[in-house]
């Protein structure tokens, strides 16, 4: 039988790392490690280079496989992977850092729907028919899908014909997912490029230009609100204030939670599992920020006898009523409510916290929590979902930069 890729890419890695060891050896030079005797251009010897190489472009490719499709799409790590691989064949400084536009073409092909840009019933197609399809000028859409396929989304089986690979394939075919990607790439990512490291509280004058603030920045965070959000999407609101002005973000940021709720690990088959909620009987459960409602109803379908009541932003309430199926109907339900202000169901069982106080700093946590204690009977219970991180050094590096 044929080796897989998989063993090829192994054996590759292995024969590679092999040499360049017996190299360093034969040098009498210190193996590569993180320690900080380690000289910075230990591997930069013009004889390592064709192994070096091999080794990065093989663990490459099979960190990709590993991560399959959908790793593929969501992976920072994946991306950022890239940087070692330009250093290499990077000429001057500029050409090594040039991976900083990582994001540019995932968020051209959620933006343009080019995922989708094929003609129908076609599983290729020309750049020039994609670019007619989503509008987009053609030698634009040639640039900007050549880059997506070096991530290995999409592919150019012949020149000019594009076809699509398991990851543009998922793309192409879940909309959730296409929602979290625009998400990511149109919201977070932008705000994530701008935000800055901020004393607590106010920023003082005295550290403006040690932090390379803008007087432009300024002006705008010159209000409490300074995230890399407000610079970003220049706003001084909140990112939910500033989503619910725009429904239709506001419904991508919701349908975004949905297929992030559907990762490993992230399911609310764990909320259905980590607490005892048949103790309630036929009690109430208040599902504080709970969007769509994806944690209340799969609490109301494994507990036939609890009431949910699902709160939320004005909007994302209404168009999460209507994707209601008729057999819930009658134990959840859905409200608007603000939930700095005082909460209106007094007396339920459980108010349920899932992904809500991570989005906010301490003193509006305490706000959220204190809107509680007016409708807190004896023996309700606050049951707060999040993910805590692991303490330094206690699970892989891989692992921990996830959650960091
Ligand atoms: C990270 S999402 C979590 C959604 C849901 N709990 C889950 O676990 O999938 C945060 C939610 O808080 C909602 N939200 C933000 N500000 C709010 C406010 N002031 N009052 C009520 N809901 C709010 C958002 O609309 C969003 O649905």
């Amino acid at each position: 039988m044929a080796a897989s890729r998989m063993a090829e890419l192994a054996l590759l890695i292995a024969t590679n790392t092999a040499n360049i060891d017996t190299y360093l050896a034969s040098k009498g030079l210190p193996t590569p490690s993180f320690d900080a005797s380690q000289p910075a251009h230990l591997l930069n010897d013009n004889k390592l280079a064709a192994a070096r190489r091999a080794v990065l472009e093989a663990t490459d490719e099979l960190h990709a496989l590993m991560l399959g499709p959908i790793g593929i799409l969501t992976s920072p790590s994946v991306r950022a992977s890239r940087l070692h691989l330009l250093e290499l064949g990077a000429k001057t400084d500029r050409n090594k850092w040039r991976q900083h536009n990582f994001m540019i073409s995932l968020q051209a092909i959620c933006r343009f729907g080019l995922a989708t840009g094929f003609p129908t019933g076609k599983d290729q197609a020309t750049f020039g028919e994609i670019a007619s399809s989503s509008g987009v000028c053609e030698s634009q859409l040639r640039r900007i899908l050549r880059h997506a396929m070096t991530f290995r989304i999409f592919c150019e089986p012949r020149k000019g014909v594009v076809a699509h690979t398991a990851a543009s394939k998922v793309l192409a075919e879940n909309t959730l997912m296409r929602e979290w990607i625009g998400m990511v790439s149109d919201e977070m990512w932008p705000a994530a490029s701008r935000s800055k490291l901020w004393p607590d509280g106010l920023v003082q004058k005295s550290q403006i230009s040690r932090q390379g603030i803008s007087r432009s920045e300024l002006q705008l965070r010159g209000t409490k609100i300074h995230q890399g959000f407000n610079i970003a999407h220049d706003t001084d609101k909140t990112v939910f204030d500033e989503l619910a002005k725009h429904p239709e973000r506001e419904k991508r940021y919701a349908a975004a939670m949905t297929w992030f709720s559907t990762g490993p690990g992230l399911e609310p088959t764990h909320v259905v599992g980590g607490f005892a909620w048949d103790s309630i009987g036929k009690g109430t459960i208040v599902d504080i920020g709970g969007s769509h409602g994806s944690v209340s109803i799969a609490l109301a379908q494994s507990f036939p006898s609890v009431h949910c009541i699902v709160q939320d932003q004005a909007d994302v309430v209404k168009v999460a009523q209507t994707n209601l199926s008729l057999d819930l109907a009658t134990r959840v339900a859905f409200m608007e409510h603000d939930f700095f202000t005082e909460q209106p169901v007094k007396g339920a069982d459980v108010y349920l916290l899932r992904w809500i106080l991570h989005d906010w700093s301490d003193a509006y946590a305490i706000r959220i929590l204190r809107a509680l204690i007016p409708a807190l009977k004896q023996g309700s219970k606050i049951v707060v979902c999040e993910h805590i991180l692991p303490e330094p050094g206690t699970v892989s590096t891989y692992q921990e930069r996830a959650s960091r």
